[in-house]
Parts: C-alpha cells; sequence; structure tokens
C-alpha cells in the first residue's frame, strides 16, 4: 500500500482471463461451464446467485483448484504452474471463517505476514499498518475469539492485504454483516481499490450492494457468463428524454402524440424516445402552448439496474 496508485497503474495486465474454463466437481456438478470472460484492473463486482459459480472461479484463480477444461490466466500467469508466484502477488479474503480464535489478530496477520514470505521485523509493521487501515490498531491485541462477526471480517481483510498485493480477491466480504457494518466494509473496499490502487475482484450475490462500488460488474449464472460490461458503458445516457410537469401531463401526451413521438407513461413522468434535436423544441412548444410549468426534461441514463438486475434476479 506505500507504492503509490500511479506506479501500479502502469501495469495494465489484465486480472483474469478464462477461456472456455471449465470445472465439475465429481463429474456430477458442473460449477463452471464454457466461461470465457476477461476481467480487466479496476473494482469488479463478480454477481451472481448462491451456487453460481464464483467461489469456485475464485479458486481456480489462486490454483486451489483444477480446471476441468479450458484455460485460466491471472495476472497473464498460469495458476497450475505459477501458483506461488500468483499468491505473492494476489490478496484472497475466503468467504467462510478461518481465523483461530486463540491468536490475537495482531499476531495472526503478522503470521500470514510471514507465510507470504515477509521477513519477521516487516511482517510486524505491516500487520500494524493493515490492522490500521481497516479500523481494527486499537483492538489487535485482543484474542479474535472474542471479536464481533464485523471485527472478523476486517481481519480476514488485513490477512488479505498484508504482503501488499497487486490484485485482492474478496469472497462475499460483507457476509454475516448488519446494514450499517456491510456499508463500512464496501467502503472499506472501495477505499483500498481507488486510493491505494489495488485492483479488487470482490464476489456478491447481492448487485444492488456492489455496484455502487465497481468500475466494472461481471456476472455469472449457472457457471455461465451473463454479462460484463464497465460502469460507465452501463450509464451512459438512452434515447429517453424524462419529462415531468406540474400537471396536465395527460393533455401534454396527447399534444406530443399528436405531434408524431413516441410517448410512454411511468405515473406521472412522459418518457418521450428522442428524434432528432427537433425533439426539444417541440416538447418546448407543447409546453409553452399548453401553459404548463416544466419541472424535469433531461436525458434517460440506464439505469445498471435495468441491464443488470433483472438478469442476475433470475440467476
Ligand atoms: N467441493 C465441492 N464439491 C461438490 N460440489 C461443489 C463443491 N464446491 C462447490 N460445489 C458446487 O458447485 C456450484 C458452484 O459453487 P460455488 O461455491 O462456486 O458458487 P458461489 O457462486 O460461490 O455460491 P456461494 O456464494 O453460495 O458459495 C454449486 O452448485 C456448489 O454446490
Amino acid at each position: 500500500m506505500s507504492e503509490s496508485p500511479r506506479v501500479r497503474n502502469v501495469l495494465r495486465v489484465n486480472l483474469i482471463e478464462t477461456e472456455s474454463l471449465e470445472k465439475r466437481y465429481g463429474g456430477t456438478v458442473t460449477a463452471l461451464a464454457d466461461l470465457t470472460v476477461t476481467i480487466e484492473p479496476g473494482i469488479v463486482g463478480l454477481v451472481g446467485a448462491n451456487g453460481a459459480g464464483k467461489s469456485t472461479l475464485i479458486k481456480l484463480s489462486l490454483g486451489l483448484l483444477e480446471p476441468t477444461g479450458g484455460k485460466i490466466r491471472v495476472l497473464g500467469l498460469d495458476p497450475l504452474t505459477d501458483g506461488d508466484a500468483i499468491r505473492a502477488r494476489v490478496g484472497y479474503m475466503p468467504e467462510h471463517d478461518c481465523l483461530p480464535p486463540d491468536m490475537s489478530a495482531a499476531e495472526f496477520v503478522t503470521h500470514m505476514g510471514r507465510v507470504s514470505g515477509l521477513p519477521p521485523a516487516a511482517a510486524r509493521e505491516r500487520a500494524s499498518e493493515t490492522l490500521r487501515h481497516v479500523g481494527l490498531y486499537e483492538e489487535r491485541y485482543r484474542q479474535i475469539g472474542g471479536y464481533s462477526t464485523g471485527m472478523k471480517q476486517r481481519v480476514k481483510l488485513a490477512q488479505a492485504l498484508v504482503h501488499d498485493p497487486e490484485l485482492l480477491l474478496l469472497d462475499e466480504p460483507t457476509n454475516g454483516l448488519d446494514p450499517e457494518g456491510r456499508r463500512a466494509m464496501l467502503t472499506l473496499v472501495h477505499r483500498i481499490g481507488s486510493e491505494f490502487g489495488i485492483s479488487v475482484v470482490v464476489c456478491s450475490h447481492l448487485l444492488g450492494e456492489i455496484e455502487r462500488i465497481c468500475t466494472s460488474l461481471v456476472a455469472i449464472e449457472s457457471g455461465r457468463l451473463l454479462r460484463s460490461a464497465t460502469l460507465s458503458s452501463m450509464t451512459q445516457h438512452s434515447d429517453i428524454l424524462m419529462i415531468e410537469v406540474d400537471d396536465g401531463e395527460d393533455a401534454l401526451t396527447d399534444r406530443l402524440v399528436g405531434d408524431g413521438l413516441a410517448v410512454r407513461r411511468k405515473d406521472r413522468v412522459l418518457m418521450v424516445t428522442l428524434n432528432g434535436d427537433t425533439t426539444f423544441d417541440t416538447i418546448r412548444d407543447a409546453v409553452a402552448d399548453l401553459d404548463l410549468s416544466l419541472h424535469r426534461l433531461e436525458q434517460h441514463r440506464h439505469q445498471v439496474a435495468d441491464l443488470f438486475r433483472e438478469e442476475v434476479s433470475h440467476a
């Protein structure tokens, strides 16, 4: 984290690339099927319902599992042959609780720093630093067994960060947290991604929750790619104008339809399909002729929900 985002961002290598990736468990359960996706640097939400295959993809990325078909590369490396190199450059926060209750957070995170190859003094220093970043500095000498769920999640995050990785893989980091705890955890993840320049792949079954912190989203369903897109491409202007007037929506609708425009109504909002630059003039003239007061006239932006949530909700 001491390294500047500028230096890190020079390395624009893809985070994860898969080609026809397949993972079957025991020959019967197909967790991933023909998954081809390229995940670029940034804060990436990996969304999908429970059982969609998110954890399997993360474990394949770390070389903890072997694919039964296809290819996967992480930071340009092959997890099967370059597993050590990948684990040195990647931090992993697993979904389930895996913390020793009778160790303090300081001891545990220092230990994980040592496992990652840091010398003793550097591991202790980095452990303190990362525990401060995740908001556990004051509590770092208490036994983990006495921590709340939120504090345990932060220890898991700290151990993933201790060796200063380029990429963080976070599996459902908000699991078990109350709404305030979820917000705080996501704010922390966003800070790590935006201020420290560490790329993050964050798994969640809750699209609505993670979309606000992500630069791109990858949705999977039953082990297959549903959609992959950047947030900016998803929230571009559409060709729909949203109009609200104080009163007189019916009269305005009739008039605009009479002027040849396509109008849909959603409660009190008129949604008019743009038909060249003259559409604005037509609306202005209609509002003036009907003596209405105009509250809103703006080009509708696509909502992530429109493009994604519906698909994910079926997942
Ligand atoms: N070790 C395993 N043996 C057999 N089946 C497994 C194993 N691990 C996962 N699966 C199955 O593979 C599918 C994908 O599971 P995976 O854990 O990757 O999904 P997920 O999207 O991470 O969901 P969740 O958040 O619930 O873990 C599921 O049907 C799951 O039951």
